[in-house]
């Protein structure tokens, strides 16, 4: 079905194409510049003056609350500041016996579409979703019809946004919270609060779950998954409540599995799309791993050609395509254009990446765009997948780890086969760059002796 949203979605898009380095779209509502040149790009996400996130965000606000994605001022640094340590690398080195097992039942499962042709999104979803729970939260499992309903109300709750992005009227709080819409929304945020608040009841009665050990050795060395740093942030009366704890485990519920999920989803279409750059990437593991060892954190660092190769399809495939900020006050851009306080500053990841005078031949796959001689000479500001600057991604390294570690997985035991062609792939509006229809390959037993 073809919907308003998915057009706004498009016509962003075009006039990305026909007005660089920058335009405007101006409503009596509101006032967007379009930001498209990484010089532009750079200042405004550089610098801490316009930390802000736009209007726009507001939106999430009755799902999100204020959590780190959506907080401004103080109140985002106290949480940036809490969090960052759950992040550290003495953690993500725990984490990833997390993802080695959620690998092995993710590879368990495909096992038995072998031969079959398959929309990787359910699975590789099922995977990232089960990860994040684990691994940030504490959970040992999530039940599968809690995943599914939870799954589906998070699409729900995106196109809700665009629906409402796309009716200027509905920016009224007034108006819109009389609107059928506003009921649909309160009745999937009511389901997404359930499943949050199930998560810290759970981690608050310090329910024995099989990865507590895990836990309690971060504990030793006085570092504590996320969940648990703001749990004990608030027994020691840090500046949180049970609210801001639900705001947290919401945000990162959703941006630690959604992201992950469509970038998986998208580099095994890309691999499927080309042969020789999927036999290099299994020597590549198969020289620094083997066939059959559980892969360590260091092993994972050598893997130099992979990591061009998500580099590569995070430059085509940028899970969060767009990222909007506020002008909180009137500046020049390096193009020549005064930006007025109070501007939307609408920042086009997906045409930043596609621009064809950064990235010649743009469409083409080509990981070698990351090699260090052909990336040195480019704008630091041209590649910006995790944003950049003082409110970049906080789990960007997370992000990495977890993709190479379930390449590893899945491509020692499968070779991957051309269904979908990866330049027919359409998007739909959403909060993640999601594909409109299924991603589609098929999945064939790994010779190795034919690598
Ligand atoms: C391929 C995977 C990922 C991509 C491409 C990605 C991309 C991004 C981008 C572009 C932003 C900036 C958003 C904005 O300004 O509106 C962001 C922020 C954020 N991401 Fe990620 N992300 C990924 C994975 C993750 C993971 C795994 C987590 C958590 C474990 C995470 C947690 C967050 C949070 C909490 C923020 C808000 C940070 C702040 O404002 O201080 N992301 N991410």
């Amino acid at each position: 079905m073809f919907v308003f949203q998915d057009l706004l979605f498009t016509q962003m898009r075009e006039f990305a194409a026909q007005f660089y380095p920058i335009y405007r779209f101006s409503t009596v509502y509101v006032n967007i510049v379009h930001f498209l040149n990484p010089n532009d790009i750079e200042l405004v996400l550089s610098t801490t003056k316009h930390l802000s996130k736009s209007k726009i965000y507001t939106f999430l606000h009755n799902w999100l609350g204020t959590g780190l994605l959506t907080s401004t001022g103080a109140k985002w640094h106290t949480r940036r500041k809490i969090l960052t340590p759950a992040f550290h690398f003495s953690i993500l080195q725990q984490f990833l016996n997390i993802f080695n097992d959620e690998t092995a039942k993710l590879v368990q499962k495909l096992e038995v579409e072998c031969g079959k042709v398959i929309n990787v999104v359910p699975p590789v979803t099922h995977f990232t979703l089960q990860s994040i729970a684990e691994t940030a939260m504490g959970l040992s499992s999530i039940d599968e019809s809690v995943q599914k309903e939870y799954r589906k109300a998070i699409y729900q709750i995106g196109q809700i946004f665009l629906r409402r992005l796309s009716k200027p009227w509905y920016r009224l709080n007034t108006i819109y919270s009389l609107s059928n819409l506003a009921k649909e929304e309160n009745a999937m945020v009511k389901i997404l609060h359930d499943f949050s608040n199930s998560i810290i009841t759970e981690r608050e009665k310090g329910v024995t779950t099989s990865i507590t050990d895990k836990m309690e050795s971060y504990s030793k060395k006085k570092r504590l998954a996320m969940l648990d740093l703001l749990l004990t942030a608030k027994k020691e009366g840090a500046d949180i409540d049970y609210e801001g704890i639900r705001e947290e485990v919401d945000t990162f519920m959703f941006e630690g599995h959604d992201t992950t999920s469509m970038a998986i989803s998208f580099i095994l279409l890309v691999l499927a799309n080309h042969q020789d750059i999927q036999i290099k990437v299994v020597e590549e593991i198969l020289r620094v791993i083997g066939p059959l060892k559980t892969p360590t954190y260091n092993d994972l660092q050598e893997l130099k050609y992979t990591e061009r190769c998500i580099k590569e399809t995070l430059r085509l495939f940028p899970s969060v395509p767009f990222i909007s900020r506020y002008a909180s006050e009137e500046f020049t851009t390096k193009t020549g254009y005064t930006i007025p306080e109070g501007t939307v500053l609408h920042i086009h990841i997906i045409d930043l990446h596609r621009n064809a005078r950064i990235y010649p031949d743009p469409l083409k796959f080509d990981p070698d765009r990351f090699l260090p001689e052909n990336a040195s000479e480019r704008h630091p500001f041209a590649y910006i997948p995790f944003s950049a600057g003082p409110r970049n991604c906080i789990g960007q390294k997370f992000a990495l780890l977890e993709l190479k570690t379930v390449l590893c997985g899945i491509l020692r035991k499968f070779s991957l086969e051309k269904v979908d062609d990866m330049h027919d792939i359409t998007f739909k509006a959403d909060l993640v760059l999601r594909p409109k229809n299924d991603i589609k390959i098929k999945i064939l037993q790994r010779q190795l002796q034919d690598v």
